[in-house]
Parts: C-alpha cells; structure tokens; sequence
C-alpha cells in the first residue's frame, strides 16, 4: 500500500538514506515515508528479522530499500554499514538518527551502568553516526541529518538518562551545524512527546498505563503519531528546509507549555501516512478514540 504523505511524489528520487531503526516504530514510518517519495532506503538495526520484514513490506510497495545490521553503539559495525552502503548505492545524502531509547526508573535506582548504557545508545551512538558519515560521505560532499531525541527541555521524571543525553544530541546538533555548515552539511533534531506506536509497547505496563491515563495533560488533548513525526522529518530533509540549520523542533502538542492538568477532548486532527501502526489494546483505544473524535477520514 502506497504510503500517502503530504509531499510532492519523487522529492527525494536522487537521495540515499539512512534511518537508523528503520525496522520498527517511527524509523519504519520515515522509512516508508522517503521512499515513497522516491528516495533509496537504507535501514539500520540490531534485529535482522525487523529489518528484512519491514523491508518486504517496503518491497510489496514498490520501494527501493536495502538493510544493514548494525548496533550503533559499536563504531566498527557503524564503518562497516557505511561503506556497504556507499559502495553499493553510490552515495549517502540523508541520515535519520532515529535509534535510541530507555528504560523507565526513579533516578535514584538508576545504576551505574544502567545510566552508562543508555548515554551510551542515544547521545553516543548518534555522535558516533554522525561521525562515521561525516567522513564516509558527508564532509566531502554535503548532506542533510535529522537526529531524534526526546521532549526533554524540562527534563523527563523517570528517565533522567535518557533526558540527559537528549538534551546533549540538541547541543551537539548546534555545535555541528556550526562546524559542518561548510561543508554543505544541514543538521537538525526533532525532540517528540509520547507517540503511539511500537516504542511504547516495550515498556513495562504500569508504564504504559501511566503514558495513556496522563493523555490529557497534554493541550491537544492526546498523544502523536508516527506519521506526525514523519512528516515534520521528511520536511527537515527537504530542500525546502534549506536555511534551518541547527534547531530542534520540539513535537509533543504542546505538552512543554502546559501548566495545568484538566481534563480536555482532542479536537486536533489525526494523520496517520496511512501507514499500519505497530501498538496494543491500550493504545489502540486511545489510536481509535482519537481517529472518531478528530473524524479522520484515512
Ligand atoms: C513512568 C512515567 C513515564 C511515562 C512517560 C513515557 C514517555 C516515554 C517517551 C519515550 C518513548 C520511547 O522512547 S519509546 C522507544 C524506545 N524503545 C525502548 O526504549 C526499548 C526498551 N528499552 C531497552 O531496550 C533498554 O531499556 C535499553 C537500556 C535501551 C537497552 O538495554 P540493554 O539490553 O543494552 O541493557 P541491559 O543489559 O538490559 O541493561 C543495562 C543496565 O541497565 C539496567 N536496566 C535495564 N532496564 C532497567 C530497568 N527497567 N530498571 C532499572 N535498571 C534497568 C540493567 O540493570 C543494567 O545495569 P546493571 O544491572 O547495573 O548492570
Ligand atoms: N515512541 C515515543 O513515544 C517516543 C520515541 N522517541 C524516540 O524515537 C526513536 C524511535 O522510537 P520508537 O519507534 O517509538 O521505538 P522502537 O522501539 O520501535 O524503535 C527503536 C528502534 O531503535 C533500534 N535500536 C535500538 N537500539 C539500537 C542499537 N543499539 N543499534 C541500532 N539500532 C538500535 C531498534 O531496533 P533493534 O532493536 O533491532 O536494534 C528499533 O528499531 C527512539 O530514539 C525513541 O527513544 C522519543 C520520544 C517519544
């Protein structure tokens, strides 16, 4: 099923991309989303069963995709995937650093090591990305980056690692995109509030049932989507996104600014690629309440 993105059909057909969690989540819906849009895609994980399923499911529609595995905690698989994909597709003109995440607990049980492991995935490993394509591509000849982290500009009660290192990956795209401007590099970092999705299916369910009740905190009266964040993604990458350069667009429906925890029904629309999203029971209600209450029609 072809992918229905707000964008102009072949925006991307010279482009090669790499998304980094490309095999789940939001990483498939920008998957999916470039591609339609006539771009190659390249997606990247630890999982190869993920990969080659979300690849077939690309291939079914019509799209260039190809795989490679990798942790992008371990800079020699990073290298190794990198020149795969230059010698294999030519050129890497577009890198989504989409994978990342975290586990939930007080600060005070976070251990050592616990607290390493995830400063280790998300601010680390998309340094190290970032890194290995400068000098496998980029530096020479230009490209466009789009790393996602989290709404964490207040910090996040119960993942302080993971909040901490989000707010390192909005430093560093600033410092990159000072340094790599020259060299036609554009970065930029999209911080999302709570989407429904795969992500939030791998926690905990007391977890879960915490993201769903709280719902209403946020000012548009619900939760995003992974096609949200995709297309706010796709737009980043795009040339039309041409002089923003170093920012980090904060999607979370407002949620940073709301004071107050009322009650409220979304009157907000839905927009959802289309796509089929990866959730359960608890979210699917909260998917399905959304889609009645802002009529979409998809
Ligand atoms: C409530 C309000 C929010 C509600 C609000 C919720 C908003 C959420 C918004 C964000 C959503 C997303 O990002 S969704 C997408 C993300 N997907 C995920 O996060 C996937 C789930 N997470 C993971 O796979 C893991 O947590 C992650 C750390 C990232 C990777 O695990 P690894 O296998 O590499 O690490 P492990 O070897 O298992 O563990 C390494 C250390 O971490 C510790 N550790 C691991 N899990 C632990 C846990 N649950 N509690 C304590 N400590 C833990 C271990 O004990 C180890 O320390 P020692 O014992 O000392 O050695
Ligand atoms: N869903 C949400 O509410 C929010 C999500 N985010 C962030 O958005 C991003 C995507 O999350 P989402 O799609 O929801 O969740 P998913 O869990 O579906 O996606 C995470 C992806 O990252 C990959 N990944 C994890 N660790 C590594 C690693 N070491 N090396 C390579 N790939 C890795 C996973 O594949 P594999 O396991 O095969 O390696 C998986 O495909 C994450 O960074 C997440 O933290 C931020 C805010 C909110």
């Amino acid at each position: 099923m072809a992918y229905k993105s707000i964008f102009k059909p072949g925006l991307f057909k010279d482009d090669v991309a790499l998304v980094t969690g490309g095999g789940t989540g939001i990483g498939r819906c920008i998957a999916h989303e470039l591609a339609s849009l006539g771009a190659t895609v390249i997606i990247a994980g630890r999982k190869i069963e993920k990969l080659q399923s979300t690849a077939q499911e690309m291939r079914n529609a019509g799209y260039k995709v190809d795989i490679t595995q990798l942790d992008i905690r371990n800079l020699d698989e990073i290298k190794k995937s990198l020149n795969y994909i230059i010698s294999k597709h030519g050129k890497l003109t577009c890198l989504v650093n989409n994978a990342g995440g975290q586990f939930a607990a007080p600060a005070s049980e976070i251990s050592p090591n616990g607290w390493k492991t995830v400063i280790d995935l998300n601010l680390n490993g998309t340094w190290m990305m970032c890194w290995a394509a400068y000098h496998a591509w980029m530096g020479e000849h230009g490209g466009r980056i789009v790393n996602i982290t989290a709404a964490a500009r207040n910090g996040i009660p119960f993942m302080a690692h993971t909040a901490a290192a989000r707010a390192g990956i909005m430093n560093l795209t600033k410092t990159l995109c000072v340094e790599w401007a020259p060299h036609g590099i554009r970065i930029n970092s999209l911080a999302p509030g709570t989407i429904v999705g795969s992500g939030m299916t791998r926690y905990p369910i007391s977890v879960q049932q915490t993201a769903a009740d709280n719902h209403w905190m946020n000012p548009s009266g619900r939760y995003g989507t992974e096609a949200e964040v995709s297309s706010a993604v796709v737009y980043l990458l795009s040339p039309g996104a041409a002089y923003i350069n170093g920012i980090t667009v904060r999607m979370d429906g407002g949620r940073d600014l709301s004071k107050t925890s009322f009650q409220r029904e979304s009157k907000i629309p839905i927009y959802d690629g289309g796509l089929s999203v990866e959730t359960n029971e608890l979210f699917m209600k909260l998917w399905g309440d959304y889609k009645q209450i802002g009529k979409s029609k998809l």
